[in-house]
């Protein structure tokens, strides 16, 4: 009777114990991906993307959602990281699983663009591309440079100043001068080759589509689509242009080649690959298409970049004059009048660095950086990032940050001042990209960024040539202000005359 009583108890208790890790178990909530707008079935937030300033659509779903959002479109998760300390937690700290690139179907396995790191995965060559740009750009090589960089941006003020209208391909000029210099060891002449080969490249660049939102980026395999096909318009556009982007990794590089091998060439990235290669490495087909890809890079990546950078700042010169005024006048107090400013005299020169920085901040050209993708699964404050999401860094909802920037959308180099002068505001680093791809060419661009701005702000005056609405090119990766009437004015007649 006892035995049976204690039987029947002990069935009870264990009864017990196993419904109650059932419940547990059932009832466990596995983590759920950031919070998000809902989307729709199959197309999910497709549609919800804008074509124009989906940056500023980003930070605004931001103020609603939070710091992560999570969004799909077909074939892809997706979430956006709108905080500056977050994308550090994610694509610094943890690096290691952040630091992958979406597949670029059109720019990579349709024109061409494979050898080049930007669009590259996270891999032992990315990384040894990587190794190859970091160790070129160093300070000692980029000091070589200086002398060239001072040059041409005299030329640029010069050229500024006797045909304003046409301000937006003289910047242009002084951008491909230095890049074709540097990478390529060519010194460019109005109408040749190299300017030409840009210019195409530069085209289809602009004109391939959002990179990574193009339909063989959503649907790989439209890639085998016929370009006779009617409305297979990317298939055409890539057939047509592939040619271009194949000319500016083999141009230069045959070149460079054959003037390296006898003893002619001039200093540049190429050569100085060609120079540090051993003869046997020659004979491995994916080491050329390494020399040529960064070189190639050096310009994809830094061209358009950099010319727009220059004119955010000029744009800004003409909406903020007293700004303008007072950098002007920093530069008559450091430098004097009787020469240029050059590289040497850039610590001093206090409030110029800020606008230079504001200019980074206020506009950053590349406002989503470029797209980076998880390896594997993680969780970040008991949310699930799924493996292979494609984060995307906001750089532009990061620069309006109330929390971090007051009035943000002002123009204001003082923020950066330490107080009492300023707001003692931090640079906004997040325009230069995060962690492991992190922009390699930082140097390069801001070395010619700086000395075209102090160069341009100790000798003329920008100013409105009739009534400015700013406006900015956007659809692609790179944003810069569209068109605006720009007059430029000799400011000081004793230093303009140092231009020649
Ligand atoms: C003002 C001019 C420039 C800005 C604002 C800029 C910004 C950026 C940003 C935001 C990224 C993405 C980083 C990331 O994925 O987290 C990037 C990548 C890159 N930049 Fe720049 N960049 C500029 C100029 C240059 C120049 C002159 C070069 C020439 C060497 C260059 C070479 C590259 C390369 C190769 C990458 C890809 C790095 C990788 O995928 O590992 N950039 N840049």
């Amino acid at each position: 009777m006892l035995d049976d009583a204690s039987n029947c108890l002990g069935v009870v208790v264990v009864g017990a114990i196993f419904l109650h890790f059932l419940v547990k178990f059932l009832g466990r909530k596995s983590p759920s991906v950031p919070p998000g707008p809902s989307g729709l079935p199959v197309l999910g937030h497709l549609l919800q993307i804008p074509l124009h300033y989906p940056e500023v659509a980003f930070h605004k779903l931001g103020q609603l959602y939070g710091d992560l959002v999570y969004m799909y479109v077909p074939g892809r998760k997706m979430v956006v990281v709108n905080n500056r300390a977050v994308a550090e937690e994610l694509l610094e700290k943890r690096g290691a699983n952040y630091s992958d690139r979406p597949r670029f179907t059109m720019l990579v396995e349709m024109m061409g663009w494979d050898p080049t790191l930007t669009l590259m995965p996270y891999s032992k060559r990315s990384q040894k591309h990587r190794r190859m740009l970091q160790q070129y750009l160093a300070h000692d090589t980029l000091k070589n440079f200086q002398v060239y960089q001072i040059a041409e941006s005299k030329k640029l003020i010069s050229k500024l100043i006797s045909d304003d209208a046409h301000y937006e391909e003289h910047v242009k000029l002084y951008i491909l001068a230095l890049i074709m210099k540097i990478a390529f060891g060519h010194e460019i002449s109005e109408d040749d080759q190299y300017v030409k080969m840009a210019h195409d490249v530069t085209y289809t660049l602009d004109n391939s589509g959002a990179p990574g939102a193009t339909p063989p980026d959503l649907l790989p395999s439209l890639k085998h689509v016929p370009s006779w096909l009617p409305g297979a318009s990317f298939a055409t556009f890539a057939k047509n242009w592939r040619k271009a982007v194949r000319l500016i990794h083999d141009l230069p590089y045959q070149q460079v080649k054959e003037k390296h091998e006898q003893g002619t060439a001039n200093a540049c990235f190429l050569n100085e690959a060609l120079e540090n290669s051993s003869e046997d490495s020659f004979s491995s087909a994916e080491h050329v298409e390494d020399i040529k890809g960064v070189a190639a890079n050096i310009f994809c990546a830094g061209n358009d970049t950099t010319f727009g950078t220059i004119l955010c700042f000029m744009l800004a010169m003409v909406l903020n004059p007293e700004v303008q005024e007072r950098a002007a006048k920093e530069l008559d107090e450091v430098v004097g009048r009787d020469r240029l400013p050059t590289f040497e005299d850039r610590s001093r020169l206090r409030y110029v660095e800020c606008v230079v920085q504001e200019t980074l901040r206020w506009h950053p050209v590349l406002p989503l950086g470029i797209p980076h993708k998880t390896v594997q699964a993680d969780i970040y404050q008991g949310y699930h990032v799924p493996a292979k999401t494609v984060v995307i860094a906001n750089a532009y909802g990061m620069s309006r940050d109330e929390k971090v920037y007051q009035q943000p959308h002002e123009f204001r180099p003082e923020r950066f001042l330490p107080k009492p002068d300023g707001n003692g505001e931090p640079y906004f680093d997040p325009s230069w990209g995060f962690g492991r791809r992190v922009c390699p060419g930082k140097p390069l661009a801001d070395a010619s960024f700086w000395i075209a701005a102090a160069t341009i702000l100790s000798t003329v005056q920008l100013s409105a040539a009739g009534s400015v609405e700013p406006k900015f090119v956007s659809g692609g990766i790179v944003s810069y202000p569209e068109r605006f009437p720009c007059r430029v004015e000799v400011r000081d007649a004793v230093r303009a005359s140092l231009l020649h």
